[in-house]
């Protein structure tokens, strides 16, 4: 059987009053999300919002998308390591050497710290790029699903956890990748709702039926009226199929 996580809200407001105020709406909730914390109010609030994450339960991706030379990449996961996170993100694109030091940064930091391991994803390509981005903007030729697929063997090849794409290429990287690879997959999109910048969109329930082990969505549930609400219907269509 294939793992399936609790949808992941992201959490991407500018200020830790805001976020306090959503992770208040999250409380109680089964299946309880998991709290995407990402740069907008990482870099506002810091480590205190994922220890207060913490404290109230919600385990948390931390979404920082690290993107440098391996030496840099490598010490600065070393500190992600210590905060008790489960998710973290690095850009494939950065290349194998840049991934395994994000590794062992990652690994080594937690262990010092006494942490569980956290899950290491590399981005492939965002979910707000098409194929014309990427051939005329990126340089890289061809279908996204292709290099797609080529970072996610790249990325378990290293010793990653997982990827994350779109749902739309769940199905050729797992041409290519073990049973156990994770394919977290932003750019989901409930039936009707406002594409934004998002270009690989797709809904809750396709997410599910395409294979994704989990969804990541942020503005469908946090601009809604009721995001509590919002969370619980789109979790049941995931969680679901
Ligand atoms: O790493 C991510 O989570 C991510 C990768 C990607 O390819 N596309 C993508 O949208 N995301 C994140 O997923 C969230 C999507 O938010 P919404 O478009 O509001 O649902 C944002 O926090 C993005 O930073």
């Amino acid at each position: 059987m294939m793992q399936r996580f609790a949808p992941m809200v992201a959490i991407d407001v500018a200020t830790q009053a805001e976020a306090l105020a959503l992770f208040d709406q999250f409380t109680g909730l089964t299946p309880a999300p998991i709290v995407k914390l990402g740069m907008e109010l990482y870099y506002a609030a810091g480590p205190t919002i994922v220890k207060e994450a913490r404290r109230r339960g919600f385990a948390v991706f931390l979404d920082l998308k690290l993107y440098d030379i391996p030496n840099t990449v490598g010490r600065a996961m070393h500190a992600l390591g210590k905060l008790g996170v489960s998710f973290v993100t690095v850009h494939a694109a950065g290349g194998s050497e840049m991934l395994q030091a994000a590794l062992t940064g990652l690994q080594t930091g937690a262990k010092e710290a006494g942490q569980p391991q956290p899950y290491l994803l590399a981005i492939t390509e965002l979910t707000s790029i098409d194929q014309r981005i990427m051939n005329e903007e990126q340089g890289i030729p061809g279908p996204v699903a292709a290099t797609v697929q080529r970072y996610a063997r790249m990325a378990e090849q290293v010793g990653l956890a997982g990827v994350v794409c779109s749902a739309q290429e769940v199905q050729a990287i797992r041409e290519v990748t073990g049973e156990h690879f994770l394919c977290v997959t932003p750019g989901i999109r409930p039936v009707g709702a406002a594409k934004g910048d998002q270009k690989r969109v797709v809904t809750p329930s396709q997410a599910h039926q395409l294979g994704a082990n989990a969804i990541v969505c942020g503005r469908p549930i946090t601009q809604a009226p009721v995001p509590r609400a919002a969370y619980q219907q789109i979790a049941m269509e995931f969680m679901e199929g």
